[in-house]
């Protein structure tokens, strides 16, 4: 029987990320002979299967169940513990999420399977099985050989290009009944926080707030000047401390990573723990009123000031243009 390779599906906003696609291509670089299954869970799965069959995947498998309609701990381990039962894969690889982080440690220590999570990248050497992932914070990039011919894995968002569409469709799409037991916690509902950003892994443009806004003032004008531009608002740890922004906004190690076009970093130091979440933006702009601030070694222009002054010329310039760029 041929060993199989499972990514699991994950949606925002009830449309399948950007991460479930860079998950084939990552499984695509680890196929050899087995067979790749994207596993989508959840309620009225079906069309979104017929629309990812274009995919390089050959098997999609739909697990439904009224418990699994939105993402929720338990419901989703008990499911997936299910499926590993039944479908037996050698590989379980998805994202380094929210979703991924939740319960990837939860099956490994439950089923005693390693879990090599966060890795950036997989290298085949002489069938040898390279991995490497960052550690220490960021500081060091750690390489580890993988001696178990059954593990699990999530991979760093962002490090892998997403898959693109086939023009033909040539998977099989089954379904996969499993049981789950109803006295575990259920979902009741989910209610949006006034501030939070969404999409920070998609977007664009990202401004960054860090602890030199000072307060909420400042966290206006970073919102303002996101808006005028079409920007999202993404913030550091300092920001957050200052408790005028939510930490699910966070970029950064214990945050979210992205990888924008433009990165506009305002009163951010530039911490290590930071820099793992942003440095894979195409331009950084950062802002700070000292000129030493490690921000300015990873960015590709640089603006020493204080970012009361520069937001509000800055935005001004953008509304009306002095400067013409030839
Ligand atoms: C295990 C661990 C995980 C962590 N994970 C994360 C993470 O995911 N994300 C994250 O961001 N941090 C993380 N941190 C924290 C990180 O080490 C830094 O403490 C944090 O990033 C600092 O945030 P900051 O740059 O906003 O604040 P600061 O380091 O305090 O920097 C503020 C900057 O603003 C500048 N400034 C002040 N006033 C102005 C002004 N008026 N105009 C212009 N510039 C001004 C200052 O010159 C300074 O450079 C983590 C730390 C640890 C130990």
């Amino acid at each position: 029987m041929k060993d199989k390779i499972i990514i699991l599906g994950e949606y925002q906003q009830d449309k399948i990320s950007s991460i479930t696609l860079e998950c084939i291509s990552a499984a695509k670089q680890l196929q050899g002979e087995a067979e790749i299954i994207l596993l989508l869970m959840g309620e009225d799965r079906k069309k979104d299967a017929c629309e990812l069959q274009q995919y390089d995947v050959d098997q999609i498998v739909l697990v439904e169940h009224p418990l699994l309609s939105r993402f929720s701990n338990e419901p989703y381990a008990k499911a997936l513990l299910s499926v590993w039962d039944q479908l037996n894969p050698a590989i379980l690889l998805w994202g380094h999420t929210d979703i991924g982080k939740a319960i990837s440690p939860y099956l490994s220590e439950k089923l005693d399977i390693p879990l090599y999570s966060n890795v950036e990248s997989v290298e085949y050497n002489e069938k040898r099985l390279f991995l490497t992932r960052p550690v220490y914070s960021g500081k060091l990039i750690e390489k580890i050989e993988v001696n178990t011919p059954t593990f699990f894995l999530t991979i760093k968002p962002k490090k892998w290009k997403a898959s693109q569409k086939k023009l033909e469709r040539n998977c099989t799409i089954r379904s996969l009944k499993v049981k789950i037991d109803k006295s575990i916690p259920t979902l009741i509902g989910l209610e949006q926080k006034k501030q939070q950003t969404l999409n920070l892994e998609d977007a664009k443009i990202i401004v960054g707030a860090g602890r030199g806004i000072q307060n909420e003032e400042g966290f206006a004008l970073i919102n303002q000047l996101a808006k005028t531009i079409g920007g999202t608002v993404g913030v550091s740890r300092g920001a957050v401390e200052l408790g005028v922004c939510d930490a699910s906004m966070q970029l950064g190690q214990t945050g979210k990573t992205v990888a924008p076009d433009l990165y506009i970093a305002c009163g951010i130091s530039g911490a290590i723990q930071h820099l793992v979440g942003v440095t894979s933006a195409k331009t950084i702009i950062a802002i700070n009123k000292d000129p030493h601030a490690p921000i300015f070694e990873v960015a590709d222009y640089a603006i020493v000031g204080d970012l009361f002054e520069i937001i509000p010329a800055l935005m001004k310039e953008w509304d009306n243009p002095t400067i013409e760029i030839s």
